[in-house]
């Protein structure tokens, strides 16, 4: 009668388990209950993968999740702002399963006339008003449909864009030191699962919950004796739904968490592909990813013990008042309290009544489902801030960093109290062995991460009290990730300004000396590059991100190891148009080449997170320290 959505709760109750053997749900509570109740349970050898499992990937620094209130207070604010078709959808829904309960009625009025041997005219009336409200049933229906499936498109859509919103203003800093796996899981599977509940579990619960509420209503006009024991019946499979409503959102969070780490350990395999491959490592990242599985596999065998346990009571539940109800009525035939017309008028409203009790129960379970990978969408909002942005603006270009520590982990620091103040217009280079720093140090002074003590200010405002859009502005880091996005040379150069003119953006391909390869493109500035479009080569790729910071026009720019991609000779062709087109901006470049340290005014050397040695590539050498032997290393 109404919208059937794909992948309804019996599809899924009835899915096969991950693994034969049918075990009892797990324990609710911690990973280390989970992990003691999986031990307990499994084959030797699955008992061995688990304790590795349990000893050696404690919970890792997961995103958090919101309560069931934010999820009510989210799905409430959708509602809110689409009061009138919400309005509508339940009045033709109303309409649509009223006409629908008259029919029963109608029909137990004919059978009841043409016993009572009523006139044919008086019967044929009957029937043509029988036609007449299918008739108006199917239209109501056709209406509700459609205004159902508007509103769910309208509400996804909705929901999809806070998620992206939410998403594109993370913190980078946050969204680095968190599990990757994690915000992949959630963004793919937890949006699609949001996005089904959204879609169809909203209306169709809205729906079905109405039909049954009216089909009650005409079950107990019709006729009490024949209702209510019915209904009885039908309430005794209450409690366990109450237990469902219970216990599945919690199951289903940890299902998702499962899935979350089953993401997080395949991420980890292939990019450390080759190091995997190089230790041989292999056995033990598939061991991993077994016990991932297991792991996951008990979580998705608990919540199918839930499903199944309540689909078997509500079968039971459903087939039982029709039996009740035939014996109920014979008897009450015989004792003269029902008519037949009443006896058919009952049987068919409890017909009526199982199929929208049993979609209602099956989007109950779907919005469970749905509920759980909400929380831990809405979950990622609640990322705390890693800054909270004032309202002063910089004085002036002028950058320095005092006495920056810094720390990845707690306890471990990075950075050791650096010192650092640029003059306007200069080019830094920073120097130093692997692992020294220098990345980190960049890090923070073009305000992706806050120290952990000192500041990095400009202008005198600190960055990290800068809203990231004025940061932006005033500096920026371009790293060795150089994303293309999907579209065109010109949209991937005049993201940061989109009103730039074709003759700038040409201007800024000539800068970094990418213009002549543009202009061999067919279709110039509007060949399609990205995904699946012309492929650029990292060299370009990179040309293309420099180009793109050129008509940003930041007056400062951190480069880390912004040329190590490109061969020597580009790199210089590169660096010699930077440095026309960089005059009277501030660069601090992360140097892996020594001769762009050679070509800069001062040069930073690195060592131990602390700047051991600070001037001029010739102070330096003649200086005979640290990067004189590297400087000697390099040219001999
Ligand atoms: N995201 C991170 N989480 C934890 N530790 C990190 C992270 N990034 C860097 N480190 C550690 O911080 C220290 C400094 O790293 P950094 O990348 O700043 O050095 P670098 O001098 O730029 O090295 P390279 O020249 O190899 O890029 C290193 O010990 C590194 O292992």
């Amino acid at each position: 009668m109404l919208a059937t959505s794909p992948d309804t709760w019996r599809d899924r109750a009835t899915e096969p388990p991950a693994v034969p053997h049918e075990l009892e749900p797990p324990r609710e509570g911690s990973f280390t209950d989970r992990v003691t109740a999986l031990r307990r349970r499994h084959s030797l050898r699955e008992r061995r993968a688990l304790e590795n499992y349990a000893q050696s990937r404690k919970p890792e620094r997961g995103w958090p999740v919101a309560d069931n209130q934010a999820v009510l207070h989210f799905l409430r604010a959708l509602l809110r702002d689409r009061k009138r078709t919400f309005v509508l959808l339940v009045v033709l829904n109303g309409m649509a399963a009223a006409t629908g309960l008259v029919v029963p009625r109608l029909l137990g009025a004919l059978i009841n006339r043409t016993v009572a041997g009523d006139a044919a005219s008086s019967l044929n009336a009957l029937a043509v008003l029988v036609v007449v409200v299918v008739v108006a049933q199917a239209g109501f229906t056709f209406l509700a449909q459609r205004t159902s499936t508007v509103f769910g498109q309208d509400l996804l859509s909705s929901a999809r864009e806070y998620i992206v919103r939410t998403i594109l203003q993370l913190p980078l800093g946050r969204v680095e030191s968190a599990s990757s796996g994690d915000l992949v899981t959630r963004v793919t599977r937890d949006v699609g699962t949001m996005s089904r509940s959204v879609q169809y579990g909203v209306p169709m619960s809205i729906i079905s919950g109405l039909t049954v509420v009216l089909s009650i209503i005409a079950m107990l006009l019709n006729s009490l004796v024949l209702a209510v024991p019915s209904l009885m019946v039908i309430a005794l499979a209450y409690p366990q739904v109450r237990r469902y409503l219970r216990k599945a959102p919690k199951g289903y969070i940890n299902e998702g968490a499962t899935y979350s780490r089953i993401n997080s350990t395949l991420t980890e395999t292939v990019e450390g592909a080759r190091t995997v491959e190089a230790l041989g490592l292999a056995d033990r990242r598939v061991g991993a990813g077994d016990d991932d599985i297991a792991v996951s596999a008990q979580a998705e065998r608990y919540t199918m013990t839930l499903r199944n346990l309540l689909f078997a009571v509500i079968d039971v539940a459903f087939n039982l008042p029709r039996v009740v109800t035939l014996l109920v009525g014979a008897w009450g035939y015989h004792e003269g309290w029902v008519s037949l017309g009443q006896i058919t008028a009952a049987v068919l409203y409890v017909e009526a009544l199982s199929g929208p009790l049993d979609r209602l129960v099956g989007e109950v379970d779907r919005l469970q489902v749905g509920a759980a990978s909400t929380s831990r969408l809405l979950g990622i909002a609640q990322v705390p801030p890693d800054r909270t942005p004032g309202t002063q603006l910089p004085d002036g270009p002028d950058l320095v960093g005092s006495d920056l520590r810094f720390a990845y982990r707690e306890g471990h620091d990075v950075l050791h109290g650096v010192d650092l103040t640029l003059d306007t217009g200069e080019r830094l280079a920073i120097v130093g062995p692997s692992g020294s720093g220098k990345s980190t140090l960049g890090r923070l002074l073009s305000g992706i991460n806050g120290p952990r003590t000192g500041s990095v200010t400009i202008g005198d405002v600190e960055l990290v009290e800068l809203p990231l859009e004025t940061l932006r502005t005033e500096v920026a880091l371009v790293t060795q990730e150089h994303h293309v996005f999907k579209g065109s040379v010109r949209d991937n150069i005049i993201l940061a300004r989109e009103d730039s003119s074709d003759e700038a953006v040409w201007d800024a391909l000539r800068a970094v000396g990418s213009d002549d390869w543009v202009e061999r493109f067919p279709a110039g500035l509007d060949t399609q590059i990205g995904s699946g479009n012309t492929q650029l080569t990292p060299a370009q790729a990179q040309q293309i991100a420099l180009a793109r910071l050129i008509i940003a026009d930041p007056h400062t720019l951190v480069l880390d190891e912004a040329t190590s991609l490109i061969d020597p000779r580009t790199a210089r062709t590169l660096e010699g148009s930077m440095n026309a087109l960089l005059e009277g901006r501030t660069v601090v470049a992360i140097a892996h080449r020594l001769h762009t340290a050679h070509d800069a005014d001062r040069i930073a050397v690195v060592i131990d997170g602390r700047i051991v040695e600070l001037g001029s590539h010739h102070e330096l050498v003649a200086q005979g320290g640290e990067y004189a032997a590297l400087w000697r290393a390099w040219t001999s």
